[in-house]
């Protein structure tokens, strides 16, 4: 068998219907450890302080989103060959494995719509009810594991949930800050996004069930959602395009400190979310192209959406639209709307 730190991603493809913990060392300094499927705890064997970090590195919570897959993929194997020397504790999840395998988004619902920061804590292995749909049982699972990283009292919590957006978008790369419920949005976060390449930032004005939110509210994460490009299929990503991100996170993970741009030269655009609009019937349509990009902004107005007995329209000029997806669930999201936001 293959190392499969070298290849935890076909590792984890293969064998996640029948897991067995994986752990050991990495030189003297780091130790790992997996006990469920596609996640992967990196652990220093420093002591935990101000300087030491816990970062949650998040991918493929929906299958079909590859580029974040591969990136996390090549991170783990840099760190396992200590191409990385890893400071801080990190855990890498590969959310949606049987997703992945079928190369969808998910097999019986959307997996980020199930965190749900308000149910009991849970880092004990508890009985997880099997009837429930393949990503409930998930979603459970990956509240456990997140509750169970999260135990140090001191220093910064990150949690960087990767994606890439279905349709193309006139701002490729973006981040949603999950609702913050009156707390500061954080200027360093800022600055470390748009050293990624991420200088389009979406802020959310409502709780949700994303997993950036999940673990924003409960556990005072620095959390986001990133979008990262265009979904492609494995192996199909042109991985040259995330080379400012894949630097960033070695840093973040490889040095206790390191300097960002400063806030004022960062080439940020800033969004707030104005309207959440969710499916309810059937016959919900949307009013534009199925592949206008992300971004494309409509005048005051102007008809976004129907449902039986509803009209969804432009409130401001140049409201802008995303995540537009009539083929969700009933009752949930199937459009944002942004406007500009000076922060
Ligand atoms: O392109 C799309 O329509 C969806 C891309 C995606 O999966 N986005 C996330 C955003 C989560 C958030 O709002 O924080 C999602 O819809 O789950
Ligand atoms: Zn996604």
């Amino acid at each position: 068998m293959t190392t499969p730190l070298n290849d935890f991603l076909s590792f984890s493809l293969e064998h996640y219907t029948n897991w067995h913990e994986i752990s050991g060392n990495i030189g003297t300094s780091i130790r790992y450890n997996s006990d469920v499927p596609g996640v992967l705890t990196f652990m220093p064997n420093n002591t935990p302080s101000a300087h030491t970090k816990q970062i949650i590195l998040s991918c493929g919570v929906h299958g079909n989103e590859t580029a974040p897959i591969e990136i996390c993929n090549a991170l783990i194997k840099q760190i396992y060959n200590q191409e990385i020397d890893c400071k801080h504790k990190v855990m890498f999840i590969f959310g949606n494995l049987p997703a992945m395998k079928i190369a969808k988004r998910f097999v019986d619902e959307n997996l980020n719509r199930l965190f749900d920061p308000n149910a009991e804590n849970s880092c004990s292995h508890q009985q997880i009810d099997e009837a429930y749909s393949i990503e409930k049982v998930r979603a459970e699972e990956l509240m456990q594991q997140v509750a169970c990283f999260f135990t140090d009292a001191e220093g910064d919590r990150i949690h960087y949930d990767l994606h890439t957006a279905i349709r193309p978008s006139k701002n490729e790369k973006f981040a949603v800050y999950p609702y913050l419920h009156g707390k500061t949005y954080c200027k360093e976060q800022l600055q470390f996004m748009s050293d990624c390449g991420v200088n389009t930032i979406l802020l959310s004005q409502s709780p949700t069930t994303t997993f950036s939110y999940f673990s924003s509210r409960k556990y005072g994460a620095h959390s986001f959602t990133v979008e990262l490009g265009k979904v492609y299929p494995f192996g199909k990503n042109d991985m040259s395009k995330f080379t400012d991100m894949n630097l960033m996170l070695k840093q973040l993970i490889g040095m206790y400190e390191f300097s960002t741009s400063c806030f004022e030269d960062c080439p940020l655009e800033v969004f707030t979310v104005n309207q959440v609009i969710n499916k309810t019937k059937d016959d919900f349509t949307l009013h534009f192209d199925d592949d206008l990009a992300n971004f494309s902004s409509f005048q005051r107005g102007q008809l976004l959406a129907s449902e039986q007995g509803k009209e969804f329209r432009a409130e401001y000029e140049d409201e802008a639209i995303v995540f537009p997806n009539a083929n969700v669930a009933l009752g949930q999201r199937a459009l944002l709307t942004v406007v500009p936001y000076a922060l």
